[in-house]
């Protein structure tokens, strides 16, 4: 079997704020069409990773590439065709609130030169189909929809331009369990039918059960260790041990196991 492909290869980066020091020889790998799971205590630094790769924070030092193309040092032309080739959907779905859904999601379509307002606007309508919207979202201001819907507009507006990798930060936080395991089933079936690479920040257990192939622990300033959900429950540290052993995960898990095989 041939080596997976990396896409998102991170090397000794750091993040210091001040005094504070958040990443300190922190290295990654994400590897094409899989779920990855990057779990951590709070201000372990999980979103500043996310931003980090994406371009949205400098870090202080260290080397992240994505598609082989440098993202801190590369040239300005080939950094600008990798926003095409990844969205990000944040915690709230970080919608403008004066734009329908539709128009929230034609945004990113306006980059596209020549295309049409008409064709945009039936793209627009395909990628809110996707998500499980029903049309009449299109027309919607995100003050009108539910939290759910709302994260689902700000996952259409990602998937807008068909990019192959999406960065989820938190995309179950405050959503109701039925909510939460809808959105799962969601990242799952759009991953997996459209060859989609996940970065996926979460707290939630449900979601790494359900959702992830491959989970990144960070702790101590850095990615301690990455593996299945059955591996991590294997990981003799404190805080990975409680996380993926305590009652919580033993809620989560003990219904179903964790899901390590394809399609369960
Ligand atoms: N722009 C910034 N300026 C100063 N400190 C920052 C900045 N951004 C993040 N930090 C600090 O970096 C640390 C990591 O923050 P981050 O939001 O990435 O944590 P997290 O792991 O996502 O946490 P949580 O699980 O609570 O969301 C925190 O101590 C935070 O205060």
């Amino acid at each position: 079997m041939s080596a997976p492909e990396v896409v998102i290869r991170v090397r000794d980066l750091r993040n210091q704020f001040g005094a504070n020091v958040v990443h300190e020889g922190l290295d990654l790998d994400v590897y094409r069409g899989e779920i990855l799971g990057v779990v951590g205590g709070s201000g372990t630094g999980k979103s500043v990773l996310l931003r980090s790769i994406t371009g949205l924070q400098r870090p202080s030092a260290g080397r992240i590439e994505v598609f082989g193309v440098d993202v801190l040092g590369g040239p300005a032309a080939a950094r600008e065709t990798l926003d095409e080739r990844w969205g990000v959907m944040f915690q709230d779905g970080a919608l403008f609130s004066s734009l329908t859904v539709r128009e929230n999601v034609e945004v990113p379509l306006k980059k596209i030169p020549g295309l049409a307002p008409d064709v945009r606007a039936a793209l627009a309508d395909l990628k809110i189909s996707m998500v499980g919207l029903r049309y009449l979202a299109g027309d919607r201001y995100p003050s009108e929809l539910s939290g759910g819907m709302r994260k689902r507009a700000g996952l259409a507006r990602a998937l807008a331009l068909d990019p192959e990798i999406v960065f989820l930060d938190e995309p179950t936080a405050g959503l109701d369990p039925i909510g939460a395991a809808a959105f799962d089933a969601l990242i799952r079936n759009l991953s997996k039918s459209l060859g989609l690479t996940v970065f996926l920040v979460t707290h939630d257990l449900d979601t790494l059960r359900a959702t992830c192939d491959r989970i990144a622990v960070l702790a101590e300033r850095r990615v301690l260790v990455t593996g299945s959900l059955q591996q991590m429950q294997e990981v003799d540290h404190p805080w990975v041990h409680e996380y993926f052993t305590g009652p919580r995960a033993r809620a989560a898990f003990e219904a179903n196991g964790p899901r390590d095989k394809e399609g369960d």
